[in-house]
């Protein structure tokens, strides 16, 4: 697969189990300026509803990409610019970190390898769904984390590290550990961004950053502020 994230500072996460605000529709959320629209969730996922954003998303012109939390949920979709696959490196059970891609590739035996890469996650907030499903250890200092990064890089040549810190504002200061302990993989910082302030002070530490919730609570202006100061920094 090619590599275009390492040219991406914004993407927007759209979850297919919430709904959008009032008066906002798929196509304004495309059009906010993001580099890049991921489709993915925790819980409440399905292929329908994963579907029936894609297809809402692939009208418009904007790379599309799937996040799958299952392997039953993945969509095959040739408007999708690729499929980017999960695997937790502090999860409590293989199963998330190898286990699942196992059964995924033994039941699809035409896997388009082409248009799929890994997200290496290291998962920060306990209090997450994601964090619960995959019973990730949190417990992380700011070492645990620069080493994980570490090992994701260079042991297992992970092209993408994604710190995730979804429905919380992470510690700078551990993103900031984070991308002094990569050099060739690409950051993802993803956690509770509201605005311009939050987005900037993340995108001086990660590569890009990952605009979630914001898009479902939010309008269209306050996601165009966050892409605008992903750009800034
Ligand atoms: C092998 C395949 C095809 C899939 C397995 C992929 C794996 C390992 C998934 C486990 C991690 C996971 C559930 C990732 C989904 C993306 C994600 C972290 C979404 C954000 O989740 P939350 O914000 O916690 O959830 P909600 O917003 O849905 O509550
Ligand atoms: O929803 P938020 O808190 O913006 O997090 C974004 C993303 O990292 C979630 O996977
Ligand atoms: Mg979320």
């Amino acid at each position: 697969m090619t590599t275009p994230w390492e040219d991406w500072n914004h993407i927007l996460k759209i979850d297919p189990d919430k709904d959008l605000p009032e008066g906002v529709t798929y196509g304004d959320l495309c059009a906010t300026g993001t580099d890049a629209v991921e489709v993915g969730g925790t819980m409440g996922i399905t292929e329908e509803n994963m579907s029936a954003v894609i297809e809402a998303c692939a009208e418009h012109d904007v790379a599309l990409y799937q996040e799958p939390s299952s392997p039953d949920v993945v969509v095959e979709d040739d408007a999708l610019d690729g499929y980017l696959i999960p695997t937790v490196f502090n999860a409590g059970s293989p199963f998330w970190i190898t286990g699942a891609h196992k059964e995924w590739v033994r039941l699809d035996t035409e896997l388009d390898w082409e248009r799929t890469a890994t997200e290496a996650y290291i998962v920060m907030n306990p209090d997450a769904d994601v964090a619960t499903y995959t019973e990730a250890d949190c417990d992380l200092s700011a070492e645990d984390v620069a080493s994980y990064a570490e090992v994701a890089e260079r042991m297992f040549g992970q092209e993408i590290v994604y710190l995730e810190y979804s429905g919380t504002f992470g510690d700078p200061s551990i993103v900031e550990a984070a991308a002094e302990a990569t050099d060739e993989s690409t950051l993802f910082y993803g956690g509770g961004i509201d605005g311009y302030d939050s987005a900037f002070r993340m995108a001086t530490h990660a590569d890009v950053i990952v605009v979630g919730n914001l898009a479902h609570e939010a309008g269209v202006d306050a996601v165009r502020d966050t892409v605008e100061a992903a750009n800034d920094a």
